[in-house]
């Protein structure tokens, strides 16, 4: 609490107003209205000629106060604490007393100039700003829309094209980008900042500098027909690209009102519009997710014991196959040096070809100069021994999926790396103690779960045993920063919690094909939820083998809810094996395009004879709210096992391990997150009835049973589950 803004008027008459509010200076409502005391202090003092805002510590600001938004939710309106009057902070501080004030105001941005705080700098009669600042517009990805004038300043500043790119997309651009595009009118060192504001502020009252009130520019602004052809093109493109989303199409709307009927209305209209987004579900799932992916890095226990991460310099990776090498490129990306071991030239090469290629491509995409690709590739070196490892600070294991030459690789590890290594396994689905158990290392060994392809996926789910040490974990989430990905921590089990919450998700799908549902229907209701793909194109995404293989550690670890199929089983023996054979429950022309295949209802039938099961009329009429239902329902009652069995500590890393490591929708908050949002209650009572038909695959667990019987929500705190860490 307790955030503000100071005033400090110089000998040249100019008041500098300094937002203070770490970490991100951000718009709490206190500051706010310690802006508009300041900044009308600053007009009736006859010593003030002029005004610079800027922020503290290098960050003008990071946007209004997103911990407020909880209680504009509850009820309270965006005037609260400030007057009751709507458009408040949007038309009377910001247009009213800022823009149409007779002192000028300049904007001094280093750092972050984000959602509201972009919107006051905008505000502001010109803005300076450093090259390494960040100016955007990100409210989309809040589910709301810019609410302090930013949907009507912005396109008028920088046209229309570019604003409605910044706000569609929430990316920033930096200073120099800022400059070119006209957001920012002079680009200067961070020392230089407040004095070359001052100095412009001055100029502007002396006429040498233009004296602009952006929110009645129309230069930069398209001509009215070309302006409604892009916003018409923008609007088709976020229905393609987000078909289950409003909130853009509502930020399209408000923009054209301003175009249209003038910049006045389109405030009021921009005021009205964030009222009604700030109370959708999909505002309130994006919040969630917002501060679930930022507290995944508290872990009780383990990050509030006050160690510090070692330093983590070389890393050797075992096996250059697709995860071997996607990881060791996020780690020559982000400075570290790394050994890549294979079994023999042949294999080591092949690695070592495809960590080129990954970099390369970002060469192609001029996300990376040659310089820096040649820099980032010396610090890779290939080996076919353990000869270099005995100075490495981590080895990540990364062979494919077979316990035994895992355990062998963990026994030779102890032997050859110093005793401080960390040993990470990269292992998807076996359990960490079995990989150990010939080993006395157990308090380092811990898993780095990545995602394929590892050097694009953002998740690193990090596996600890009941023996992991907490310096361990602490050591790997600083390296999971440093390759900017976000990190869950869990424990120990099959599958961990992303696989083990979505092994159901194929299971069901499979369940139901069998009793006579539409494969293809299936995949298009899931697709139409959100999901990037439906069940049986992620199948063949994966790969046949890659499913089995995994499919068996279930059905050897939790055989009473393993649905057996033999569907896939049939399709291998045809040399069906997914994308990779352009065969798999969809066929594949060159450009991977993937069309339905008649020839899937053979495999369907054969399998359906083998497990004696028959069509069920109803399954075969399912709507897509059934199919979603059927499908996600058995993921939410995994997930509530793995919360109840400790594995995951706060529901909402499940959210997040969901929402970056399966795709979850993140405008659904998650898979715990959505679940409550449809009930335990109706969940628990149509998995009890889909039990009682199709069997043991459906039966709701113990936790959710009892979550149902309370009528409480299921990501609330746990009060007796037995942790297994
Ligand atoms: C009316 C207006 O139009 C509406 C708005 O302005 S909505 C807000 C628009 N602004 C945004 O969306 C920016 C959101 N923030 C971010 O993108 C990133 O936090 C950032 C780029 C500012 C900083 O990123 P990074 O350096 O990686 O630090 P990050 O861990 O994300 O944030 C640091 C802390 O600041 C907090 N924070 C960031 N932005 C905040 C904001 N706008 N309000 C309140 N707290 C904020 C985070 O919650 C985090 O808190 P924690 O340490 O307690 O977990």
């Amino acid at each position: 609490m307790g955030g503000k803004t100071t005033i400090s008027v110089g000998s040249d008459g100019v008041a500098v107003i300094t937002i203070i509010n770490p970490p991100v200076n951000s718009l709490a409502f206190d500051v706010l209205n310690s802006l508009k005391e300041n900044f009308d202090q600053a007009l009736q003092r006859d010593d003030v000629k002029a005004i610079v805002i800027t922020g503290a510590k290098g960050k003008f600001s990071g946007g209004f106060d997103i911990n407020a938004f909880g209680g504009l939710q509850d009820g309270k309106s965006m005037s609260t604490g400030l007057a009751s009057k709507p458009g408040y902070v949007s038309i009377d501080i910001l247009s009213d007393t800022v823009e149409a004030a007779r002192k000028p105001s300049v904007a001094a941005i280093d750092g972050l100039a984000l959602g509201g705080g972009l919107e006051v700098a905008m505000a502001c009669h010109a803005r300076i700003a450093t090259s390494t600042a960040q100016l955007g517009l990100p409210e989309l990805q809040l589910g709301i829309i810019p609410g302090f004038g930013g949907t009507q300043r912005l396109p008028r500043l920088v046209g229309l094209a570019k604003a409605l790119e910044m706000m569609l997309t929430s990316k920033p651009v930096r200073g120099e980008e800022a400059h070119n595009l006209g957001l920012v009118d002079a680009v200067v060192s961070g020392d230089e900042l407040v004095d070359a504001a001052r100095r412009w502020a001055l100029d502007i009252l002396e006429c040498r500098k233009p004296w602009v009130s952006s929110l009645y520019r129309t230069d930069k602004l398209e001509p009215l027909g070309e302006a409604r052809e892009i916003l018409n093109f923008a609007r088709t493109q976020a229905r393609r690209q987000a078909p289950n989303l409003r909130h853009p199409q509502v930020c399209i709307d408000v923009i054209e009102e301003g175009i249209i009927s003038g910049p006045r209305v389109g405030l009021m209209k921009e005021y009205n519009e964030f009222q009604v987004l700030l109370h959708s579900d999909t505002c309130k799932s994006l919040l969630h997710i917002f501060f679930a992916q930022r507290g995944t890095t508290k872990v009780p226990g383990v990050t509030d014991r006050g160690l510090k991460p070692r330093q983590i310099k070389k890393v050797a990776i075992l096996g250059g196959g697709l995860m071997g090498s996607g990881i060791a490129t996020a780690l020559v990306q982000s400075g570290f040096e790394v050994v890549l071991k294979e079994v023999n030239q042949k294999f080591l090469e092949g690695g070592l070809g495809r960590i080129k290629a990954n970099l390369m491509s970002s060469v192609k995409k001029g996300k990376l100069t040659q310089e820096k690709f040649e820099k980032t590739m010396s610090r890779l070196k290939g080996v076919l021994d353990y000869e270099s490892f005995k100075d490495v600070d981590m080895v990540i294991e990364a062979v494919i999926e077979d316990v035994s030459l895992k355990q062998q690789i963990f026994s030779d590890l102890e032997k050859y790396c110093s005793p401080n290594c960390i040993l990470a396994s990269n292992t998807s689905t076996i359990d960490l103690n079995l990989i150990g158990e010939k080993t006395n290392s157990q308090d380092r060994i811990i898993g780095a779960h990545f995602f394929s392809p590892a050097h694009v996926m953002p998740l690193l789910e990090i596996v600890r045993t009941s023996k992991t040490s907490p310096q361990a974990v602490v050591d790997l989430l600083d390296v999971g920063k440093k390759i900017r990905k976000t990190p869950v921590v869990v424990g120990n089990c099959t599958g961990f919690a992303v696989n083990r919450m979505f092994f159901p998700y194929a299971q069901a799908a499979f369940l139901l094909v069998e009793h006579g549902a539409d494969l293809y229907k299936i995949d298009r209701a899931i697709t139409k939820f959100g999901m990037p793909m439906g069940p049986f194109r992620l199948c063949d995404l994966v790969g046949f083998g890659v499913a089995v293989a995994t499919g068996g550690q279930y059905v050897v670890n939790f055989p009473e809810r393993t649905y057996k199929s033999m569907i896939i089983p049939l399709m291998q023996e045809d040399k069906r094996a997914g994308e990779s054979t352009r065969k798999g429950f969809y066929v594949y022309n060159d450009k991977r395009k993937a069309s339905p295949d008649p020839e899937i209802k053979k495999y369907i039938e054969k399998a359906r004879e083998m497990s004696g099961v028959s069509v069920d009329p109803k399954l075969a009429k399912l709507s897509d709210k059934d199919i979603i239902e059927m499908i996600f329902f058995p993921v939410v009652n995994e997930a509530c096992r793995v919360y109840a069995e400790g594995i995951a500590v706060k529901a909402a890393d499940l959210d997040i391990a969901g929402v970056m490591g399966m795709g979850f929708p993140p405008y659904r908050g998650g898979v715990m997150f959505w679940a409550d949002t449809v009930g335990s209650k109706y969940i628990y009572g149509r998995l009890e009835e889909w039990s009682k038909t199709y069997g043991g695959f459906f039966k709701p667990c113990a936790y959710l049973a009892e979550r149902a019987a309370l009528g409480a929500p299921l990501s609330a705190p746990l009060d007796q589950a037995k942790s297994r860490l």
